[in-house]
């Protein structure tokens, strides 16, 4: 089943007399469980497309079907809860609050959720485990390392369980062994079963993904298996 479905997308910007395409007549299907990475040069509407398909962005013409739902229309308030239980995102540079804890940054996204502290403990106990920090529980974001803080924002997405996680260079503020190191838990993931999106610069970065997804000037350029 295809968990993500584009049809025939376009998004365009405008700022006063100037209208930017961002994105050209995209077709996509993306399913449940899939290992993706998008690569493409600065301005070819990576981002975009994965702020559409995370529902950050909508776009201005065409169809976006997420687990057969057409989003068309969509209230930010139905948007916006798609993000907490289906979708989850992580940042290239981590977006993680300074002032709390690797704890609670990661509870952040229970925090909306009808949960008793308890019950939100066990939760981020577990994703803190998944993402191999168990130990930075109590340690504040400037006190670990940039490894170390991609893995503290890996736990806040899959702490609610979402299915699809994206990612928007998730290794770019990294050096290259700490890298791989994130793209080995991504893959990890991935084996449990989750669908994940990332976008990278990075040759290496992408071979760890199963598809390979390349755009040039807001068109999908190419779509393989890798
Ligand atoms: N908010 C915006 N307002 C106007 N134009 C925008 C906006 N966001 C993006 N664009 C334009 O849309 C096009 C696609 O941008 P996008 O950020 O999706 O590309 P990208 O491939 O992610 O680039 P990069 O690799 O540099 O992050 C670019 O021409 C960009 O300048």
């Amino acid at each position: 089943m295809a968990a993500i479905e584009l049809k025939d997308i376009t998004k365009e910007y405008r700022s006063d007399e100037i209208i930017t395409s961002a994105l050209r007549n995209v077709n996509l299907k993306i399913g449940s469980g899939e290992f993706a990475a998008i690569m493409g040069a600065s301005g070819s509407g990576k981002t975009t497309l994965l702020n559409i398909i995370g529902c950050m962005d909508i776009p201005t013409s065409g169809t976006y079907l997420l687990d057969n739902e057409d989003l068309g229309g969509a209230k930010e308030k139905h948007l916006s809860s798609i993000r907490g239980k289906k979708i989850s995102f992580v940042f290239q540079h981590f977006a993680l609050i300074d002032d709390y804890t690797v704890f609670e940054n990661v509870e952040i996204p229970l925090m909306k959720q009808p949960l008793s502290k308890a019950e939100r403990k066990k939760k981020v106990l577990s994703a803190l485990k998944l993402a191999g920090i168990s130990n930075l529980a109590k340690k504040k974001p400037s006190n670990i390392s940039g490894g170390q803080k991609q893995r503290a924002a890996i736990a806040r997405a899959i702490v609610c369980q979402a299915e699809i996680i994206l990612a928007d260079e998730p290794t770019g503020a990294l050096d290259s062994k700490t890298g791989n190191e994130i793209m080995r838990v991504f893959s990890e993931l991935n084996n449990m079963g989750k669908t994940i999106i990332l976008i990278t610069h990075d040759k290496n970065v992408a071979s760890y993904a199963k598809r390979l997804i390349t755009i040039q000037d807001g068109s999908i350029l190419s779509d393989e298996a890798i």
